[in-house]
């Protein structure tokens, strides 16, 4: 399982942003979260992936600490995929820095062989959205935190990637926190969901 635990947060010279926040996501589940723009939904995924310390708490993987593990068990997914990859790389060369993606998952998110000579730049945002998580998702991911993943795509590429979320849910027990501001997305996908405001004031 997934543990966030009496998790707090404040930027340098600024106001603090949660306190004693508690989270749990457990193998095949999907958690959507949704809330009010700049209360710290991002902040809060960056910590769980890694990205940031905690001025206190601990986030745990079935009870240790995943930071020091690598590949780290949870993976984040941000928006924008191009700011993800190294626009001056073709995508051979951004996969070979990541490790190899594994073939079910070509086809699940159709990701075709001709993208690897081209640079990012040359990808559709839902393509290059496709490969960053057929690439994040690893033998050894157990956990995704997708933040705001498919608000930049349309309908069809929205659907299809939750399609293909769904189902590595279900077949490898994959855990995801979703999110978003759309909140029929994340009723339509979620197990559960929380708003962000009342995970910092009342732990769940
Ligand atoms: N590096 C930083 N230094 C100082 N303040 C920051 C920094 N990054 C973010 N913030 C501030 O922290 C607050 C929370 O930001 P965050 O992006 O986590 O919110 P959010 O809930 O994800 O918002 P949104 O829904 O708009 O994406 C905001 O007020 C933001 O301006």
């Amino acid at each position: 399982m997934l543990k966030i635990q009496e998790t707090s947060y404040r930027y340098q010279r600024e106001r603090q942003l949660f306190e004693g926040l508690n989270l749990t996501v457990k193998p095949g589940e999907i958690v959507g979260l949704y809330g009010n723009s700049g209360m710290g939904k991002t902040t809060m995924a960056k910590i769980i992936a890694g990205y940031l310390n905690p001025d206190s708490g601990k986030i745990t993987v079935d009870d240790q600490n995943h930071h020091k593990k690598s590949p780290n068990p949870v993976q984040l997914i941000w928006q924008h995929p191009e700011q993800a990859v190294n626009p001056r790389w073709k995508m051979k060369q951004v996969l070979a820095e990541g490790g190899v993606i594994q073939k079910e998952l070509y086809e699940q998110f159709d990701i075709k062989e001709s993208w690897m000579q081209r640079y990012p730049s040359e990808l559709s945002g839902g393509e290059l959205q496709r490969f960053c998580l057929a690439r994040a998702l690893m033998p050894t991911t157990k956990y995704i935190i997708a933040d705001e993943i498919t608000t930049m795509l349309d309908a069809l590429t929205q659907a299809q990637i939750w399609r293909v979320m769904l189902s590595l849910k279900t077949q490898r027990q994959l855990g995801i926190l979703a999110i978003s501001h759309d909140k029929i997305l994340l009723d339509r996908i979620s197990d559960r969901v929380i708003n962000f405001e009342d995970l910092i004031k009342s732990p769940s």
